[in-house]
Order: structure tokens, then C-alpha cells, then sequence
């Protein structure tokens, strides 16, 4: 997919109704090939041509649909996967300049250019949940996908990759870390020194926004479940800014994050883990120096 005319960062680009649905855990692959093949019979015969057009790089030992459904779904909502005709055409890369994402209220996916994107320029979106190192990357789009990266990310030097690759390296160990401390429900405190390490090197980096607002999104969590609301606000701010350029303002996530800045403690996350940290949204220092606001933002 590629644009025919100057696309200025923060647009909703599309935003369509999936043609078939189907749900991430399916029991198995016979089972899920026939309900796919129903769901797929079942649809007009222009979407069943605009379906079939669509690329395939699966087997197809149960069933054509679900071949393609593989290949093109993506996941949405809590547990779903669907196939998004348009979207379907939009190329993958490691650094994209568009990222999709579900719009629970339109009952819709969305795509929102992240980066002025100018004509004759490829829109596209991420194919992975994060991003790991180089060889790990090409790993999964090879096997999964069928084809080789050579986003800019994949293109670099290979003196310029190690150095990023370890980036990448330790942004995962920082990920994997703090899953083990939820799990345990240790350490907050450690997590949000982590999280801030690792929106250290998405800057350094230049990993790009979708980055950024998931490690924002941890720290949020983190504050909310210890009932630090004072800090959670002026997170889901920084955060907020960054899903209305994603999601724009009627996205899912754009919209709780306002509930977040409003009314806090209404969260259903609010003091889950502890009420270790209770603050007060009155409390976020005013006036401080930049340097004495970060200490106090991160606990430092
Ligand atoms: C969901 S489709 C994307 C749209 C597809 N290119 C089309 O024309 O319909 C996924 C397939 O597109 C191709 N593809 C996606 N991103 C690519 C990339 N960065 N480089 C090369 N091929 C890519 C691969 O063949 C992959 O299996």
C-alpha cells in the first residue's frame, strides 16, 4: 500500500470491519479450517473475491480460507483475530510509519500514520507484538511470513546492528524481568527503575512510538495498581499524547487513558497490588526544576 498524497502523522488512514473472525485459540487446525471455510462461504461473492485475491504464504492442508486467514489476520479486541481487507495489503516493517489498532467503540480497526508519510512512500504496520534483535526478527517473518526484512532497521551496518541488537537484547531481558516480578508481585519499585532504563533506549534507539507507549502504558499500570495516582496522571498524559497520534482521540486505549487522568481511583486497576504509594493527583510538585520533577516522577 502506498501513498498517493502527503499523509500528515496522526491520521486515521483507514478504519474497516473485519470480513472473518475467528478466535486466537482455536482448538485445532481441522476444527478451525472448517469454521473458517463456513465463515468464508458465507460472505458476498465480491468480499469472497477481494478474500481470495489476498496474499497466502501458509499450507493449505486444511483449507484454502483459513490459509489466507493466517497469512492476513490480525489480532484484535480481547482474544480475536480477523481479516481486515484493506489493512491485509499493508507490507510489514520492523520501524513502521503506521500502526493499527482496535477501536472498541467504531467496532472497527484503525490505521493512523505515526510519521508524516510523503507520496509515492510504502505505508506500513508492525507484524510482531515487540521488537527483538535482528536475527530474531528475521526468524519469525521467515518462518511465519515467508520473506526476508530489509526495513531500515534490518538494513543497518552490521557494526550499527550489534549495537542496537544489544539494545534490543536488553529491552527484552527488561520485559521478561518484570513479567516474573508481576507475576511474584515484587518489586515495583525495581520495575519502574527497568521501565525507565528501557524508555532510555527506545530514545537512544529511535525505536518509535509504538514502543514508547507500551513501556508508558507499563509504568501506568504500575502506578495505578500501587494507588500512586499522583504519578499515574502525568504518565497517562505523556502516554495519551502518544495514542491520540496512534488511535486518535475516539481510540480504546486513548479513551481510558482520559478516564485515567480524571478520575483515577475509578480504574479498575486503582490499588490492586498495594495502597503502598497512595498519592493524591493534587500532589504532582509544581514548579520544580526538570531534573527534581524526573526524580520525583521516577522515585529516583
Ligand atoms: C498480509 S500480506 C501483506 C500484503 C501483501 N504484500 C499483498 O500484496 O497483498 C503479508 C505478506 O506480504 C509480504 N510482505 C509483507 N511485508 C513484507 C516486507 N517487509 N518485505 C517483503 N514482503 C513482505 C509477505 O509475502 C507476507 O507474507
Amino acid at each position: 500500500m502506498v501513498a498517493t498524497h502527503p499523509i500528515p502523522r496522526g491520521t486515521r488512514i483507514l478504519s474497516e470491519t473485519a470480513v472473518i473472525t475467528m478466535s486466537a485459540t482455536f482448538p485445532d487446525f481441522d476444527t478451525a479450517g472448517k469454521v473458517v471455510d463456513a465463515k468464508f462461504r458465507a460472505l458476498p461473492d465480491e468480499q469472497q473475491s477481494l478474500f481470495l485475491a489476498l496474499h497466502n504464504c501458509q499450507h493449505t492442508d486444511h483449507g484454502l480460507a483459513l490459509a489466507i486467514a493466517r497469512t492476513n489476520g490480525l489480532p484484535f479486541g480481547d482474544n480475536e483475530h480477523g481479516v481486515f481487507l484493506e489493512t491485509a495489503r499493508i507490507n510489514h516493517s520492523c520501524l513502521p510509519n503506521a500502526h493499527h489498532a482496535w477501536n472498541a467503540s467504531l467496532g472497527q480497526l484503525t490505521v493512523h500514520a505515526v510519521e508524516d508519510i510523503k507520496p509515492g512512500e510504502e505505508i506500513t504496520i508492525t507484524y510482531m507484538a515487540n521488537t527483538p534483535t535482528f536475527s530474531m526478527r528475521q526468524n519469525h517473518l521467515k518462518d511465519t511470513f515467508g520473506f526476508t526484512c530489509t526495513c531500515k532497521l534490518c538494513s543497518m551496518s552490521r557494526s550499527r546492528r550489534k549495537i542496537s541488537d544489544h539494545s534490543l537484547d536488553r529491552m527484552l531481558d527488561i520485559e521478561s524481568e518484570n513479567e516474573e516480578r508481576v507475576r511474584w508481585g515484587r518489586s515495583p519499585l525495581a520495575m519502574l527503575h527497568a521501565l525507565r532504563e528501557g524508555l532510555r533506549l527506545v530514545e537512544k534507539e529511535e525505536l518509535g512510538i509504538t514502543t514508547l507507549a507500551r513501556l508508558y502504558r507499563d509504568v501506568v499500570d504500575i502506578l495505578l495498581a500501587n494507588a500512586d495516582v499522583a504519578r499515574a496522571s502525568v504518565f497517562a498524559k505523556k502516554e495519551r499524547a502518544l495514542r491520540v497520534v496512534m488511535e486518535g482521540e475516539d481510540g480504546t486505549r486513548t479513551t481510558e487513558l482520559k478516564g485515567v487522568m480524571e478520575r483515577p481511583r475509578d480504574n479498575m486497576r486503582f490499588g490492586y497490588r498495594s495502597w503502598d504509594w497512595l498519592s493524591d493527583v493534587s500532589e504532582v510538585p509544581k514548579g520544580l526544576e526538570e531534573e527534581a520533577f524526573e526524580s520525583w516522577l521516577w522515585r529516583a
